[in-house]
């Protein structure tokens, strides 16, 4: 597992060591060895380094770096982006040999690799003056594909160590060392542009023991548990049953991939309410579905996926059934939005409803309970407005989190980084898929991955212990739904690299994709 902390937390915790009277300055020595030993790896025939040094400490390290590169017969220049630099450390550098640029060299050919320490925890907002004008015209070199490696001091300078909020321009690093622990932005969208990261703990991370992450990744095996397999005695109603509330005259698409992509995720069953017209082409391309006209309420159901291409005009009693009844219920697309209107309202809609939207999908749900429970909104959110859709995605961690404890759901927010929020607080974050997966149909394909994952846990719960509380009433593990959402995520990325197995990236159509959920919930539960 990977525990990120926002960079405040980071500096709290540094805080007493480096104000102790004794501090003789060891973080910064073992901050910087840490970097010069990954920049070796970079060094060989081309045994060059540039270093772009901040004002700050973060600068500091890199000096204290290079100094160390320096005295082993390594050539460090190093461009003094704000035109001061920490002095001790600028001694250091200078002594070892180093040698400090006027500016941007007329070629970058001779470096092995670019060392971004421009900016560390102690950034606020974007670049500024000539640390901006550097980094923009480096930048414009990294597009043309023609700037050696950059290694990130720290975290990419210009991405807020906090929320993770990008202030272009940002030199994308391949590799990124990390001090005492993962900043947020590691997992968030942003770590895209921070490469590989490394983490160096300077012998204090312990000092974090008491502290809640702000966001969490495990690995597959860590999630794999929370996900039942059936049994020898199991049957297709002990398997769990899926209801699905999802597609539309107007939008079949979305029926026929959310449907396709449940059943091969391996449910009891699965039961499609949909239309005359909508059920025939629900037959023809998924026959194992059990398609009926029946109101939602008539029928039998473990779990309920709600929503992704449903027309709300039509679908808003249907939609409503999955949101209040007591199944637990994948509510995406269209039932974000109805959701966001009964929240606001009713009530409260507990862990086993999880909410899937986009950043723009969030911003509407946010609104509608800004709008409609004013008194709610102001008893958790205080002063906080409801926020834009750019506010959702510079601060993702954050808004999944409150969107979570307003609205007692967990609620998985995609993007490239997708971040899965408990109303118990916790956030646990899914490392992008292949880029190639954001397309339409996409959010359709993980609604039926999702829908069939709940389905089957809600039916394993009844078979454990049918002493538990029934569905709706408080469950056992809050957490455990957030998992369940993981686990949906990992498997539809599992099944996009199936299309992609001869190693060569390319478009990965869902109806593909939904082909190989079969081999991507077998490899899942191997792992
Ligand atoms: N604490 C420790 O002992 C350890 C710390 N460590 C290292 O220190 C780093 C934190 O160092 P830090 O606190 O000095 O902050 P840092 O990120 O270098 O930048 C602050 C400077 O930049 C400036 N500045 C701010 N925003 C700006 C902007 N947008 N554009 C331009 N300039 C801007 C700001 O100036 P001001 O705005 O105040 O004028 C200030 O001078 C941390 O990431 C890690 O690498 C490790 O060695 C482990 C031990
Ligand atoms: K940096």
């Amino acid at each position: 597992m990977i525990s990120a902390y926002s960079g405040s937390t980071i500096r709290a915790i540094e805080e007493p060591v480096v104000s102790a009277p004794d501090y003789d300055g060891y973080l910064m020595q073992r901050a910087a060895l840490a970097l010069s030993s990954s920049l070796e790896n970079y060094l060989g025939a081309k045994n060059k380094v540039l270093l772009l040094a901040g004002k700050g400490n973060n600068g500091a390290d890199a000096l204290f770096a290079g100094a160390s590169l320096a005295q082993g017969g390594t050539a460090v220049d190093a461009l003094l982006t704000e035109g001061s630099a920490v002095e001790h450390a600028l001694d250091a550098f200078l002594e070892a040999g180093g040698e400090v640029l006027a500016g941007l060299p007329e070629s970058l050919d001779d470096y092995a690799v670019v060392v971004d320490a421009i900016l560390g925890t102690g950034s606020r907002g974007g670049l500024r003056n000539t640390s901006q004008q550097v980094v923009q015209s480096l930048r414009e070199i990294q597009l043309r594909g023609e700037l050696p490696a950059v290694v990130a001091c720290d975290l990419p300078s210009g991405i807020d160590a906090d929320s993770g909020e990008v202030f272009e321009p940002v030199l994308r690093a391949q590799r990124t060392v990390t001090f005492i622990a993962a900043k947020t932005p590691f997992l968030t969208s942003a770590e895209t542009l921070c490469g590989e990261m490394v983490v160096a703990d300077l012998g204090i991370s312990d000092l974090l023991r008491e502290t809640t992450a702000d966001a969490v990744r495990y690995c597959d095996a860590e999630l794999v548990g929370c996900l039942p397999q059936p049994g020898a005695f199991d049957h297709k109603y002990t398997r769990g049953v899926l209801g699905m509330i999802c597609g539309s005259e107007e939008y079949p698409g979305a029926a026929l991939m959310s449907t396709q992509a449940a059943v091969h995720t391996g449910p009891g069953m699965v039961r499609f309410v949909g239309t005359d017209r909508l059920n025939y082409q629900i037959q023809l391309n998924t026959p194992e579905a059990v398609c009926s006209q029946q109101k939602p309420e008539e029928l039998h159901v473990q779990a309920w996926a709600a929503g992704s291409g449903a027309n709300p005009e039509y679908r808003q009693q249907d939609l409503l059934h999955a949101i209040q009844a007591k199944e637990a219920a994948v509510l995406d697309a269209a039932a974000v939005e109805v959701a966001g209107r009964w929240v606001a309202m009713e009530a409260i809609l507990g862990s086993h409803k999880i909410l899937t939207p986009h950043a723009g999908e969030l911003e509407g749900f946010l609104q509608w309970i800004q709008v409609l429970d004013a008194q709610r909104w102001e008893e958790k959110m205080g002063e906080e407005k409801a926020p834009s859709r750019a506010d959702i995605e510079a601060h993702p961690v954050f808004w999944a989190r409150r969107a979570a404890v307003l609205s007692g759901a967990t609620v998985l927010l995609k993007g490239a980084t997708t971040l899965i929020a408990s109303p118990s607080g916790k956030v646990i974050s899914v490392a992008p898929g292949t880029p190639w997966l954001a397309t339409a149909g996409s959010g359709d394909t993980l609604c039926g991955i999702l829908g069939a994952l709940l389905a089957q846990y809600e039916a394993s719960l009844e078979q454990e212990n049918s002493t538990m509380p029934a569905s709706g009433e408080e469950k056992p593990e809050l957490e455990n739904y957030a998992r369940i959402a993981a686990c949906a995520v990992r498997i539809h990325h599992l099944a996009a690299d199936v299309v992609h197995q001869g190693g060569l990236q390319g478009p990965v159509p869902p109806s593909q994709v939904v082909r190989h959920i079969p081999q991507a919930v077998a490899t899942f539960l191997a792992s």
